[in-house]
């Protein structure tokens, strides 16, 4: 947001850069008009977002009102004065909403996994038009990702923000999508200037998580967030679990924590010691973890004198069994200990399979 603080009791958001919200879908000119209102006056709001043509992984269920949603978006962009953005998929789409002086898009997770569409729309869209949101693809491909920002920059556009929506996964639950955090972190850290919101609607699923996980977006020091408001989220007809009143919205806004952002202030002087402390850690680690591989390499040695491959489901099992136990004991959350283990095993995997000339080693 550009100013700091507002008059009369709106938010302060000033530590939030960039805030869209808005309903899945535009549905009437009421719910529309009535939702794009109520989020103007909470004074928090830099976009409004509302979906018009809905991709539906199944057809049959609600598609989205198409073109006939775009004057109501018009109205009440032309009344609220908040620049409206919607998702585009094709051509068409870009035609209709500039048609009808929509000119900030969102990319969907579906549609960034195409690099075909991705370059046609990179071109169809003029590079003088507003924002352009590139929701992350549906699997955690960080360079298909990267990619497909990467050809709207190509293509001319100077305001191109990502949004981080969650990856699709079998055991996301109780979240509707993975947050897999370790993606957008890497994307900053790939694309040091680029904004990346997040969408803590579709990571959680469900309203009453939708807070939790946008604080956790802002303790990740994310640019903003995408939020999904609906007037009368009961009766709305998509995502009604997972979208926020305008009221509810607003509380959540109010309620953040805000931190320090690293870098604003000099930290290090209180940090030192115990980061001395992480750096002495971490070279133990590396170098336990080397003599660990300098071991699995003997192995893998006798293993090709016998004629013994390299993956021993047994003596896996019995390891991870009985290393889940042991983090449990020293205070390690499970999940944690869990991928680190299929990372040091896939790596001695990868090692011994390089040590018999195999090019091919995926995880196990
Ligand atoms: O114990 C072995 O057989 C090894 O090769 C070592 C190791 C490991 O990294 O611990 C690696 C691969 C096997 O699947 C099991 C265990």
């Amino acid at each position: 947001m550009a100013e700091e603080v507002k008059a009369g009791g709106a938010i302060d958001t000033y530590r939030i850069p960039l805030v869209v919200a808005g309903p899945c879908s535009a549905e009437n000119p009421e719910q529309v008009l009535t939702c794009a209102h109520e989020l103007a006056q909470l004074g928090c709001v830099d976009f409004y977002r509302a979906g018009v043509w809905k991709p539906r992984t199944r057809p049959g269920g609600f598609e989205g009102r198409g073109a006939q949603a775009l004057p109501w978006l018009a109205q009440a962009q032309q009344e609220t004065g908040l620049p409206v953005c919607v998702e585009v998929a094709t051509t068409t789409h870009v035609r209709a909403a500039r048609d009808h002086g929509i000119a900030s898009y969102w990319i969907g997770a579906r549609t960034a996994t195409d690099p075909f569409a991705v370059e046609e729309l990179s071109h169809a869209i003029p590079p003088g038009d507003g924002v352009i949101f590139v929701k992350n693809p549906i699997s955690p491909d960080l360079e298909l990702w990267i990619g497909a920002i990467e050809r709207f920059r190509r293509a001319g556009h100077a305001r191109v923000v990502a949004v981080h929506r969650g990856f699709y996964a079998a055991d996301a639950a109780p979240l509707r999508n993975s947050p897999r955090w370790e993606v957008p972190l890497a994307l900053r850290s790939r694309l040091g200037d680029l904004q990346i919101v997040c969408d803590p609607s579709h990571i959680a699923g469900r309203a009453e998580l939708v807070p939790g996980i946008a604080q956790q977006a802002l303790d990740y020091s994310f640019d903003g967030l995408f939020v999904e408001v609906h007037p009368s989220p009961q009766h709305a007809l998509s995502d009604a679990a997972q979208q926020l009143t305008p009221a509810t919205f607003g509380a959540m806004m109010r309620r953040f924590r805000y931190s320090v952002r690293a870098g604003e202030r000099d930290l290090e002087p209180d940090l030192a010691h115990l980061r001395g402390e992480i750096d002495r850690l971490d070279s133990q680690i590396l170098e336990l973890l080397g003599a660990r591989m300098r071991i699995v390499q003997r192995i893998g040695a006798w293993k090709m004198e016998h004629g013994v491959q390299p993956y021993h489901p047994g003596r896996w099992r019995q390891l991870l069994t009985h290393h889940l136990r042991y983090g449990e004991m020293v205070g390690l959350d499970r999940g944690f200990v869990r991928n680190l283990c299929h990372l040091v095993h896939t790596e001695a995997l990868r090692v011994q399979g390089n040590m018999r000339g195999d090019d091919t080693q995926g995880e196990v």
